[in-house]
Parts: structure tokens; C-alpha cells; sequence
């Protein structure tokens, strides 16, 4: 406590509200972020992004799920590489909005491949769910809105925590009995790192 005279101390239980409404202090969200690549090197880029977002101050990331090949989902059969997909767990003090935010800017540091020409996106860094957030914000739609018809996302997201589920739509292993695993196939010989 102060030792100013004129200071009056601020009571216990006041000090305890402004606390409790102070989120950003005291109240880290999980978050579930899913990242994907189908250009250039698949899985150094999506480290890369898992590497970014452990370097984001307020940002920790508690679990990496396993690698999965997958087919493109949502074109023509054919018409784009396979895609690398992973899931990550983030507990975050960050408000949705600034997630976003870093998710588009770890998006811009990967946007070129070193390749002959400066190349489309490389890597995909969607918002999954943040904690029970229910918005259909355009700019952040929480959970994202086609998630749970993504075998990409529910898969691996599964694999990292079982008991996980989408709000607003349920289990995420309920889920995957409708959407089923078809194109989703574990690549047991890479792993992504959890950062130290
Ligand atoms: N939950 C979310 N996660 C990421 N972006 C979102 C989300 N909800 C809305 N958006 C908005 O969607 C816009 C387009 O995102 P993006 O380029 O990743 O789309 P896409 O990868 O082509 O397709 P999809 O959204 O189906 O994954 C972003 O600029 C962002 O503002
Ligand atoms: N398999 C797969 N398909 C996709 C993916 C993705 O990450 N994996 N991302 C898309 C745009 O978000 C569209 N289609």
C-alpha cells in the first residue's frame, strides 16, 4: 500500500471487480487456430507459422496436432496440389480481432515462395473457435463457418483434443461421423514442433 497520506487505499473487494474486468490480464482464451499449405515447402512453412505464433506476445501454444495429407477440399478434383493440414491450441490474451490480425500477418511473411516467380498463398492461417465466441462478424466469423464440414480441420483438431467441441454445432467427434475422414490421410513421417 501507498505510503502518500492523501492516497486512500482502494478496498479489497474493488480491487477484485476491476481485476475480474480486466480479461486481457487475467483471462486467457483457448483458441484453435488451423493452418494449411499447398505451396512450396508445406511443412517448413506451416512451422514457420506455428514458430510466428509462439512469438506473439500474449500468444501461447499449448498442442500441435499431427500432420495430415490432404486433398483439396472446395475445387475441382485435380486442379491444385495436396494440401499439408495441422490444427494448434492457443491460449491467448489477445482479443479475437488482434488474433486476426496476426494470423493475416504471419499469412503476409509466407505469401511468396522462393520460386521463380512471386507465387499465391502459401500458407492459410484460419480462426477456428475462440473459446464459446459466437459471431457472424464477415470480417471474423466465430467458430469459422465452414469448419465443421472440413475433415482438414475436425481430423487433426480431434487427434489434440478429444473432447473438443464446435460451438454452436457440437462434438467434433459427432461431427466427424457425418464428414468422415475421406482425403485426410496421417503422414506419420513428419512432425510439426511445439515451440519451447
Ligand atoms: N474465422 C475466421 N478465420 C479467418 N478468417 C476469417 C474468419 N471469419 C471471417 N474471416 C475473413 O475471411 C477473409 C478471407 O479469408 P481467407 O483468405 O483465409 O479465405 P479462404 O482461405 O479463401 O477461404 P475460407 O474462409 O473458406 O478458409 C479474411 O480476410 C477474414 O477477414
Ligand atoms: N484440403 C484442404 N483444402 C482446402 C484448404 C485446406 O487448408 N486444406 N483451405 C482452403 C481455403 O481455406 C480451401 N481448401
Amino acid at each position: 500500500m501507498s505510503s502518500d497520506p492523501t492516497v486512500q487505499p482502494v478496498p479489497a473487494s474493488v480491487e477484485e471487480r476491476v481485476d475480474a474486468a480486466d480479461t486481457t490480464l487475467h483471462n486467457p482464451k483457448w483458441a484453435v487456430v488451423s493452418l494449411g499449405s499447398n505451396l512450396g515447402n508445406r511443412l517448413e512453412t506451416l512451422q514457420g507459422a506455428i514458430d510466428a505464433l509462439a512469438d506473439t506476445p500474449g500468444m501461447r501454444v499449448k498442442a500441435v496436432s499431427p500432420v495430415y495429407e490432404t486433398e483439396p477440399w472446395g475445387v475441382e478434383p485435380g486442379s491444385q496440389p495436396n494440401y499439408l493440414n495441422a490444427v494448434v491450441l492457443v491460449k491467448t490474451t489477445l482479443p479475437p480481432g488482434s488474433l486476426l490480425e496476426r494470423a493475416h500477418a504471419i499469412e503476409e511473411a509466407f505469401v511468396r515462395v522462393r520460386d521463380e516467380r512471386w507465387g499465391p498463398r502459401t500458407i492459410d492461417v484460419d480462426i477456428v473457435s475462440y473459446q464459446d465466441v459466437v459471431s457472424n462478424d464477415p470480417q471474423l466469423t466465430l467458430p469459422h463457418p465452414r469448419a465443421h464440414e472440413r475433415a482438414f480441420v475436425l481430423v487433426p483438431w480431434h487427434d489434440v483434443d478429444p473432447a473438443a467441441e464446435l460451438p454452436g454445432r457440437g462434438p467434433v467427434e459427432e461431427l466427424l461421423t457425418h464428414v468422415g475422414r475421406e482425403g485426410v490421410t496421417p503422414r506419420s513421417d513428419v512432425e510439426l514442433r511445439l515451440p519451447e
